[in-house]
């Protein structure tokens, strides 16, 4: 026994490098010892090149601590076996023929045959082994149910138990037999590997003598290629079960076009995500920190290309060319380029470039921007392409496709997505409230949007983590090797330019580059680009319905909600029943201002007299000049900004009354030096009015100020976007103090009239 037992051990050697300086100590070896026969065991597998799916199934084989099992056959090697798409693969067999002589006499080793690029374990060895010595077979042959290549050998198939077709993606047996197996016949580089082992397995003497059986019923195997169904995802520590035979296979193949369904499959498996614990579930992978960049570690972060693409009219623009540039990362280490296809946002785009890269502080690797006089003639996906060219040249380490339709809300993007070192990586942005997201969990055969069993979990953010998906669009994250190796490309003849990002996609998927999406942390957001004006100055004021958020983050104070969570006696109150918060930002005032006065003529001339034909009974009591947000059709905005952010504190500081949602009127006032100048004393028509400061007292004029004369009350320091509440049409009798100099906007609202 002990001298079996030295010879085995020797051909261990061959398999794990064993220490030289080490006393060997498996002479003296135990039943229950590390080299026992039980060790025997090798994986082959051919694979020439380590692409994503391959790491993932290196993976999937450290879980169980089986990669030093692991003997990879033709790495780097040029792939001699014709087409990958159509019959061949001979050179498979010949490569592994080479492999195992070195074992053709090993009667006790198991040798494992099994596909890289579409496979993923999900048992350990013991599992695995006892399980195949179960079978009673020495050689097993996973199985499916389709034929192929050779229809024509279908009566000559032995009736078994479950699937009865051969898939040579996977299989595992004795060693010896397994040379017999390579050994049946001379194969040619270039002929079907498939179509060789189903000779052997179909010549009955030799399936008899050799114990050759397939995997029927996925006792270890299963290939997915028409037993999607059959197959339960099992979550995280639950394991894939069979459900139709009642196993729980041990080893899965995404065969034929299943590639995708193994993706989703990877990514919960093997302790990649655990759905069960918690609410959310727990992302595994995500802690495991192997091939990660550690992204603090400023010194050695990659050179990086961000390119800003606007090709069409973009709500918000500033916001978004402004959270680019301030994104954390050093900028000796950060190329930009800026795409502009859209005329209407050339100006714009030169001034927010003169701010951040002309006068700014940050001084970048390098800048450029190609304005619509350049980029218009282009298509589009040569755009996209001709960014990702200059990433090869720049010889950056990441290149970032960052579209205009993105709001980003947080400035660690950048990092946040280097970090996890992938080929393509993007962070999920969803519409605010909608399903429509910057991923497709799935693709048709067309290459378009298909919804996976789990996109409804992930867009909601139910489930964070690490997502393989199928799509990826909007921003981007490519890692500057892909780039190189051309295994991404945004030319793609079988899309038109508008679906240039489909064609990028499909071409990714078909060169085995995985597509990420990280939903650990909420990055931003997409923008809606539909129902856009374009004939004001400032079509973003009008974006409220349509674009919520977008509007709340540029348009409301930033110290609101703050204010919501005060108490009455906490609010400020300058005079007694006169509240005061900050509602508006500076860039409302200054753009509303702006949008008034330049309209053409004098939009403001002709108002501020008793007789007005704005109003339904034509007259006005206490005229000021001022526009009445009717005239340029804002009024509808302005009733859903009260209802949504005014009601709150209304009723917060009134308590007891809920603003019933009307207000016929609300307009700008313009206090001017040579025009009004105040406004004499009177109860407004309103339950409760809002009076918002849009300049400043003190630089933009002097003087002015509301003033409540029962209450003896100067309220005259208001900054900018700060809005006054007060009652109406009782108890606050007051007037509009006289400006001294220069000209004082404000916006009065006469709320529930
Ligand atoms: O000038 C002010 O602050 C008061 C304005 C006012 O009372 C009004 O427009 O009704
Ligand atoms: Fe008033």
């Amino acid at each position: 026994m002990l001298l079996l037992w030295l010879s085995l051990v020797a051909g261990v050697q061959g398999l794990i490098p064993v220490d030289n300086d080490v006393e060997p100590e498996y002479a003296v070896a135990t039943d229950d010892d590390e080299s026992t026969p039980s060790d025997y065991f090798v994986i082959f597998t051919v694979a020439t090149e380590e692409n994503d799916p391959f790491q993932r199934y290196v993976r999937s084989l450290k879980i169980f601590d089986m990669d030093q099992h692991l003997q990879t056959l033709g790495m780097n090697e040029k792939w001699l076996g014709g087409d990958m798409n159509y019959p061949g693969g001979g050179f498979k067999v010949n490569l592994l023929k080479k492999a195992m002589e070195q074992y053709k006499e090993e009667d006790d080793m198991i040798v494992m045959f099994t596909d890289s690029y579409d496979v993923i374990f999900l048992a350990d060895r013991e599992e695995i082994v006892d399980n195949f010595k179960s079978t009673g077979a020495n050689f097993l042959i996973s199985a499916e149910n389709y034929i192929w290549p050779d229809q024509s050998l279908e009566s000559q198939y032995p009736d078994i138990k479950g699937k009865k077709y051969l898939c040579s993606g996977m299989m595992m047996g004795y060693a010896t037999t397994f040379w017999a197996i390579l050994n049946y016949k001379e194969i040619e580089n270039t002929f079907d590997d498939q179509l060789y082992y189903t000779h052997v397995y179909l010549d009955p003497n030799f399936r008899e003598k050799h114990k050759i059986q397939l995997d029927g019923t996925s006792k270890i195997f299963h290939n997915l290629h028409g037993a999607e169904r059959e197959i339960d995802f099992g979550f995280g520590s639950k394991r894939v079960t069979n459900w139709e035979q009642g196993t729980q296979p041990q080893v899965l193949h995404g065969n034929g076009p299943t590639k995708l369904s193994l993706n989703r499959f990877g990514n919960y498996h093997p302790k990649v995500f655990d759905p069960t614990e918690g609410f959310k579930g727990k992302c595994m992978v995500c802690d495991e920190k192997e091939g990660t960049i550690n992204v603090e570690d400023t010194e050695n972060l990659p050179t990086i290309l961000t390119t800003m693409f606007i090709t069409e009219r973009t709500p918000f623009i500033d916001y978004f060319v402004n959270k680019t540039f301030t994104q954390n990362y050093p900028p000796e280490k950060w190329h930009v380029r800026i795409y502009n296809r859209v005329w209407g946002h050339a100006d714009h785009i030169q001034e927010l470039v003169n701010y951040h890269v002309t006068n700014g502080d940050k001084k970048f690797a390098s800048f450029e921007l190609k304005q619509p006089k350049e980029t218009i003639s282009k298509k589009i996906s040569d755009l996209y392409q001709e960014g990702m060219s200059t990433c090869a040249e720049l010889e950056c380490g990441f290149y970032f496709v960052m579209d205009s339709v993105i709001t980003l809300t947080d400035d660690n993007v950048l990092k946040d997505l280097i970090h996890w070192n992938k080929s393509v990586i993007t962070t999920q942005l969803t519409q605010p409230g909608q399903y429509w997201s910057n991923f497709w969990g799935d693709v048709s055969k067309d290459g378009f949007y298909k919804r996976s069993t789990d996109y409804f979990n992930m867009v909601k953010r139910e489930r964070l983590g690490l997502w393989n998906v199928a799509f990826v669009n909007h921003l981007v994250a490519i890692r500057g090797d892909v780039i190189k190796d051309k295994k991404v490309s945004y030319v793609n003849t079988k899309y038109d330019d508008s679906n240039y990002d489909v064609g990028f996609n499909s071409n990714a998927r078909k060169n085995n580059v995985f597509l990420y999406m990280v939903n650990l942390k909420e990055h931003g957001h997409l923008k809606r680009m539909e129902n856009y004006t374009s004939h004001r100055v400032h079509n973003d004021l009008w974006q409220i319905f349509t674009n919520t958020l977008d509007w709340k983050l540029n348009y409301i104070h930033p110290d609101f909600d703050k204010y919501l969570t005060k108490t009455r006696p906490e609010f400020p109150q300058p005079c007694p029943d006169v509240y005061h918060f900050p509602l508006l930002s500076t860039k409302f005032s200054w753009h509303i201002i702006h949008e008034l006065e330049s309209m053409p003529g004098d939009i403001f001339a002709g108002s501020g007299k008793t007789d007005d034909k704005r109003l339904q009974g034509g007259y006005e009591n206490v005229p000021t000049v001022d526009v009445h947000f009717t005239q340029i059709n804002f009024q509808q905005e302005w009733m859903k900004l009260l209802r949504d952010y005014v009601a709150p504190i209304q009723r917060l500081v009134f308590e007891g009354y809920s603003f019933h949602g009307n207000a016929l009127l609300s307009f700008v006032v313009k206090y001017h030096e040579e025009g009004q100048r105040e406004l004499r004393p009177h109860h407004d028509h309103s339950t409760f009015t809002t009076n918002t400061a849009l300049n400043r007292q003190g630089i933009d004029y002097q003087g002015g100020g509301s003033y409540f004369i029962r209450q003896n009350c100067l309220v005259r320091d208001v900054d900018i976007g700060w809005t006054l509440m007060h009652p109406g049409r009782l108890t606050h009798y007051h007037e509009g103090k006289p400006i001294t100099q220069g000209t004082r906007y404000i916006l009065v609202s006469f709320n529930d009239p």
